[in-house]
């Protein structure tokens, strides 16, 4: 179940703060255009105002039969029977968060390094949002850019140590690098402003889901 739950994951939509749309107006867009991998990421939000969103959007999610992650927080992820949790270097380390939630839950961790894809790998994690491709200002406090060598170089090292997880690019991508970043090795593509700030964000989605 989990394992279908991750193949849902060739490219996952991120939600970000908007004046255009609101957090479940563009997870739904993102559905309509084919996307079936959705984590919703509310920054600088109390939880209590994350809640009655992440339900609008894990509904949303049910109907589309797609996979629903909730950045950051693991007991909203718990309490709401979530599919996912992703967590970066501040928040829940990932052996606790999967101490909490258990196997059937997926939790995605960030990287930046090969030695943090190493660290998730022993500690449990699912898959890897490994990042930044490139400058985005989706995010604060960006770790160093990886470029494609980045990501060249930390699937090298990983299939030198026959480490088997799925790694998701992240980080300013755009619809024309995903063919070059998928050459890499990469299992998947996080995207977040390319579709939010496009023209038709519907047709965007659809565009990238085509590739
Ligand atoms: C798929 C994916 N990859 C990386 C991140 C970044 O998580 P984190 O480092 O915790 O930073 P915030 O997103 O919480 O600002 C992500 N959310 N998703
Ligand atoms: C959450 C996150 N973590 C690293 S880069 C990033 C932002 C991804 O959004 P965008 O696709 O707009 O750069
Ligand atoms: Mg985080």
């Amino acid at each position: 179940m989990k394992d279908e739950k991750l193949k849902n994951g060739g490219i996952q939509f991120i939600t970000h703060y908007t004046e255009r749309y609101s957090y479940s107006d563009a997870a739904r867009i993102a559905l309509e255009g084919g996307c079936r991998w959705v984590q919703l990421r509310m920054k600088d939000t109390p939880v209590e105002v994350i809640k009655p969103v992440a339900l609008e959007v894990q509904a949303l999610c049910r109907q589309y039969g797609a996979t629903f992650i909730v950045d950051d927080h693991v007991e909203l992820a718990k309490e709401l029977h979530a599919d996912g949790v992703h967590l970066g270097k501040k928040d829940m380390p990932i052996a606790d968060a999967r101490l909490m939630l258990g196997e059937e839950y997926i939790i995605g961790g960030t990287a930046n390094t090969f030695e943090d894809v190493l660290q998730h790998y022993k500690d449990g994690a699912d898959y890897i949002g490994c990042g930044p491709f490139r400058y985005t200002a989706t995010k604060k406090n960006l770790s160093p850019i990886l470029g494609l060598e980045g990501y060249t170089t930390i699937i090298r090292r990983m299939q030198e140590k026959n480490i088997h997880l799925p790694i998701v690019a992240i980080g300013g991508i755009t619809i024309a690098d995903i063919p070059a970043i998928m050459q890499t090795g990469v299992s998947g593509i996080a995207l977040s402003g390319t579709v939010l700030h496009a023209d038709s964000p519907a047709d965007e989605m659809k565009r990238i889901m085509n590739l």
